[in-house]
């Protein structure tokens, strides 16, 4: 299988599920700064998109009212589409350990829609937003995104490479987005009130939103059939990010223990000791490439299996820890942190 040639954006349609958060919003951005032609957005809340037509303004952003679970949905969506950003998801760890079916639903099936799909309408690729959690999962949320990565790849494997390229990726823990613990510990500190910790030790890969922006974009760039790709990342534990919280907000707030929530891992894994294996380096990125053999595994068996005792797994307590100072600097490097900073008179 050789390269995929770099796409070019003209006269190019592209789709995003779940268009309207946090990653939805970013890439836009990008994408119009890079001239595709029409972006696509479908979701399931006309609310947030009403809000996303009004704030952008823009005659090339095309707004769809659906639902991943629904194919027709999908379908009235997806053609002439060239590009399909998958995104749309449940993933709040604690909800969906309390609506396991509900994950099932929009993670597993909802994404088969999506790809099956795409690979009717004859798009061109196909990038489903994966998770950290999908490895070695413990939660309902990492399981249904790990079946979505084995749904994504068997259909990569039935398909030629002229054919539509199905590819995912993984990321960690994204700084600021929606719901998450940034967003949290900064009404905490506003509001005077202690920040909650589940757990001083524990880590997480932390990554601002503009990464996972250029992860998505390199993966469709260089993408093979069935490849996961992973960017390079730091972590840190929470006890690191509270200090740098609190540092950066100039506040004096205490921090309390909580324990940790219904399905959470200490430690996060964005790569296994197996997959790092058969990875590619590429720089800043991983590239994993799918277990191509068939159901044959006599014809492979003389083969073997290289292995490195020295590998490991890609994890958040193994890869390099960010000190309270990094913390801060990445911290501040955020537009979201910038405009709270802003507007608490704490950074002109
Ligand atoms: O009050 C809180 C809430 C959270 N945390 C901790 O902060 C870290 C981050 O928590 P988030 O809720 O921000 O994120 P999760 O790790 O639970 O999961 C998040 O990261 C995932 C990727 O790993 C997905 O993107 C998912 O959608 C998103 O919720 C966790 O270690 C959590 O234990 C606290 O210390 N106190």
């Amino acid at each position: 299988m050789g390269s995929s040639p770099k796409f070019k954006p003209d006269g190019k349609t592209v789709l995003i599920t779940g268009g309207t958060g946090s990653f939805g919003k970013t890439m836009v951005k990008h994408l119009l700064s890079r001239g595709y032609e029409e972006i696509r957005i479908f979701s399931r809340d006309e609310c947030k998109q009403e809000e996303m037509r009004v704030q952008m303004s823009e005659p090339r952003l095309k707004f769809y009212i659906g639902d991943i679970r629904n194919r027709e949905s999908v379908d009235a969506a997806m053609e002439g589409v060239d590009l399909v950003f998958h995104a749309a998801a449940l993933k709040q760890v604690p909800s969906c350990e309390f609506f396991p079916m509900e994950a099932v639903a929009t993670n597993i099936i909802g994404s088969n829609n999506v790809l099956e799909s795409a690979v009717k309408a004859k798009v061109e690729c196909v990038v489903c937003l994966g998770t950290d959690k999908a490895v070695y999962p413990v939660n309902t949320m990492g399981m249904t995104k790990a079946v979505m990565e084995k749904v994504a790849q068997s259909v990569a494997r039935r398909l030629d490479d002229h054919e539509t390229r199905v590819c995912s990726v993984r990321y960690g823990n994204v700084m600021c987005s929606r719901g998450s613990v940034i967003p949290l510990f900064v009404r905490q500190i506003r509001e005077g009130n202690p920040l909650t910790l589940t757990d001083p030790e524990m880590t997480r890969f932390m990554l601002p939103l503009r990464d996972s922006v250029s992860l998505v974009e390199f993966a469709f760039e260089n993408a093979q059939q069935g490849d996961v790709f992973i960017k390079k990342a730091a972590a840190c534990s929470l006890m690191t990010l509270a200090q740098a919280m609190l540092q950066l907000f100039e506040s004096n707030s205490e921090i309390k223990s909580i324990g940790e929530r219904h399905g959470e891992k200490m430690h996060e894994a964005l790569a296994s000791v197996a997959e790092i294996r058969r990875s590619e380096d590429m720089g800043d990125f991983l590239r994993i490439p799918m277990d191509d053999r068939d159901l044959n595994y006599s014809n492979f068996f003389t083969k073997g299996q290289k292995s490195d005792t020295k590998l490991q797994d890609y994890s958040s307590d193994s890869t390099e820890q960010l000190s309270v100072q990094q913390m801060k600097d990445l911290l501040l490097s955020l537009p979201e942190i910038q405009a709270d900073l802003r507007q608490d008179g704490l950074l002109v």
